[in-house]
């Protein structure tokens, strides 16, 4: 309200900040790599741990690319150093077919320059944007030019690039070679010179000697990184890597020093995925608009038949007869209203739906393999999905599950431990355990925690010796299997996503499933608990991520349909193993209880009447204590409940058991 007695003033218009005029000098065009700089989070570079990894990832899913691309059995060479004060040298090396010199500047040194964007076909990259940001990041956090070596036949010279990009004008600048870059020798002395390296090949004892590597391609990148193991780590992606592409051998060696090799376990090749043209149903109206602008075609029905997978000229004729626009009709004169009945046509129209060799799934034998490879376990099961189709994209869901098997937690060595607790940034012993060891839940690193008489605020990084040394002794005598939740690794084209788990369609549908059905236990709202390990891969040829950084994926109702199911069948089959399992384990128990007392009886019975013969007698009791022990357990479940007479039920195929007693390789396959 206004003071009576206060002086009525008009209020002074607010003086002008800026005008149109004055903004306007200050727009211009923003360069996508300027943008990208700025927002690198968009990339997966938002802090030097995840920097570290997102560069070696976008190297080697390119290295996998090209070499299947190109039909070569892919090896990788993976080596990190470290060049002090959180400075690592990457070089990511493959025997794929190496670049033509003329595209390494574009393909290094331009963000979004590519081959996959523009063709639908299944690959690991989409975008045209993983390696220049990488190499970017690099030379914004370091100053250094990406290093490139390349060599398309052992006869032709290696090519070597030194690339810096120019953010301001997203174009690559060639430092060496007076900017042309230079064939090079790839012996040790003139690699040493440079800092970079070629690898050599080392056949199987019994063959040729070693050979270097005959054609390929060697990226060199130094950044800021920080090297943590454990989960989100470099080791965990190479690993997660093996496991979905079980034709790929990969050397790695780490910055400490160590180096481990994942070996191919089948030489075979995925068959190579066909490119498709889009399907009509998947296009949007404002593509359709730009798709009409664009085509060389002369008539909308050529128009249509060229453009979309499915549309013969018999359905190109439905759709224009519904939109009542001549077959003839020019595409380059076609109105706005046009294009929009053109659009709700195709709608209409019945088409069937898109060809679906275009997309390769790993298969239920190489997953059972993979997952057997490297995560241990007792029982295997998996499942490849037909496949389905969302926004006119195919698609297909294959999910592997692991069950049994000793958590992480439960294998690291002390010294292991002491390192991974020395380079850990958690703030608490309890946030160490459950973000380095996967499986480990909050449940299992209490009782961690209380076995080592520890408080939950404790700092990893002030522990002493002795202390690391009660931690390790208690990791090893809790009982991790009970508290332990399930590990989740997903896949996007067989490449393991890493981050953002609660943000990605699989996530999201493994916490929907009810596990509980299948005798596994599970909180609402919670992932299972229990020694799982499930692994779930969507192959299409267009993931939809929910960001640049390629770390979750969207989720459409049709993908989640498809992962329901898939979940549902391997969860079906463990269902039936623990059911059994569970069985055999109370009859046994519930028999050794009558055992125990049989004798005492039948000497009772014969004392207060000798007609019945102590021997017979309890032979006669035995075998009622064996029908009844069959007949009781059959009834109940591992938590008391009834359940029904499952005995017959079959696994089906894809199932891996191993018997836990046998010697090594004790493993029955069906
Ligand atoms: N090691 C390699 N061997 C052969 N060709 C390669 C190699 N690395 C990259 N390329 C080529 O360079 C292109 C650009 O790679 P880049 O990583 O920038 O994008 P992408 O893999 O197409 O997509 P995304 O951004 O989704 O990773 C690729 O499309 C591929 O044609």
């Amino acid at each position: 309200m206004l003071d009576a007695n206060s002086e009525s003033t008009t209020p002074e218009a607010p003086q002008r900040r800026a005008t149109a005029e004055s903004m306007a000098t200050k727009q211009r065009d923003i360069s996508v790599s300027e943008f990208f700089a700025k927002n690198r989070h968009l990339l997966g570079f938002d802090n030097p741990r995840k920097a570290l990894l997102t560069t070696v990832k976008e190297a080697v899913d390119n290295s996998l690319d090209a070499c299947e691309e190109a039909g070569i059995t892919p090896e990788i060479w993976v080596t990190m150093a470290s060049t002090g004060n959180n400075r690592y040298q990457v070089t990511v090396q493959d025997n794929g077919p190496g670049i033509v010199k003329k595209q390494i500047p574009l393909i290094f040194g331009k963000l979004l320059y590519g081959s996959k964007f523009h063709r639908l076909r299944m690959s690991r990259g989409q975008q045209g944007i993983g390696i220049s940001a990488a190499g970017m990041y690099g030379m914004l956090t370091t100053g250094k030019p990406v290093r490139i070596v390349s060599k398309l036949s052992p006869k032709k010279p290696a090519h070597y690039f030194e690339i810096q990009i120019d953010t301001k004008r997203n174009h690559p600048e060639i430092i060496n070679g007076k900017g042309e870059g230079e064939d090079i020798e790839t012996d040790a002395t003139t690699l040493d010179k440079r800092g970079i390296c070629w690898q050599t090949m080392y056949p199987a004892e019994g063959e040729k000697p070693a050979t270097e590597v005959k054609s390929g391609t060697s990226v060199t990148i130094e950044l800021e990184g920080k090297y943590i193991r454990g989960r989100g780590s470099v080791d965990e992606y190479l690993e997660q890597t093996a496991i979905a592409n079980p034709h790929v051998t990969i050397h790695y060696f780490d910055p400490d020093g160590g180096s481990i090799s994942y070996s191919r376990s089948t030489t075979e090749l995925p068959p190579e995925p066909k490119e498709i043209k889009p399907h009509p149903y998947g296009v949007e109206l404002g593509r359709l608009v730009t798709m009409l602008k664009d085509t060389p075609a002369g008539t909308i029905s050529q128009f249509l038949t060229d453009s979309f997978s499915r549309v013969s000229s018999s359905v190109a004729k439905e759709i224009c007869d519904t939109a009542k626009i001549s077959t003839r009709a020019n595409c380059k004169r076609i109105g706005r209203q046009e294009v929009d009945a053109l659009y709700q046509a195709i709608q209409a129209t019945k088409i069937s739906a898109p060809a679906t060799d275009c997309i390769t799934p790993i298969g239920e034998p190489l997953i059972l393999k993979g997952l057997h490879h490297v995560v241990p376990g007792e029982f295997y099961a998996a499942a490849t999905r037909p496949p389905a189709v969302y926004r006119g994209n195919p698609f297909q869901i294959e999910v592997g599950l692991a069950f049994g098997g000793v958590s992480a937690a439960q294998k690291v060595s002390l010294e292991a431990l002491t390192e991974l607790l020395s380079e850990s940034d958690a703030r608490t012993l309890r946030q160490f355990l459950m973000s380095t060891f996967d499986g480990v839940g909050s449940d299992a690193s209490e009782r961690i925690l209380s076995e080592a008489q520890f408080g939950s605020r404790q700092s990893p990084s002030k522990l002493t010796k002795d202390e690391i040394a009660t931690l390790h002794a208690a990791m090893r005598n809790v009982n991790l299997s009970e508290g332990q939740t399930m590990q989740v690794l997903r896949y996007a084209n067989r490449v393991p996503l890493q981050f953002q788990h609660a943000a990605c369609a699989i996530t999201q549908s493994v916490i929907a499933t009810n596990w509980r059905s299948y005798g596994v236990s599970q909180s609402r709202g919670q992932l299972p608990q229990g020694p799982l390990t499930i692994m779930v891969h969507m192959a299409s040829v267009w993931v939809p991520f929910t960001s640049e950084s390629k770390e979750a994926i969207a989720g459409y109702p049709e993908i989640q349909k498809e992962l329901r199911l898939g979940l549902q069948a391997v969860g079906r089959k463990l269902g039936i193993y623990l059911n059994r399992r569970n069985k055999v384990k109370q009859e046994g128990e519930r028999r050794s209880i009558f055992l125990r007392y049989l004798n005492e009886v039948a000497t009772a019975i014969n004392t207060i009447d000798e007609k019945h013969d102590k021997t017979k007698l309890y032979e006669s009791l035995l075998q009622v204590a064996k029908k009844k022990t069959a007949e009781a357990d059959a009834k109940f479940d591992d938590r008391g409940r009834r359940i029904e007479k499952q005995e017959e039920e079959d696994f089906g195929e894809h199932v891996l058991i191993v018997n836990q007693n046998e010697e090594e390789g004790g493993v029955t396959a069906s």
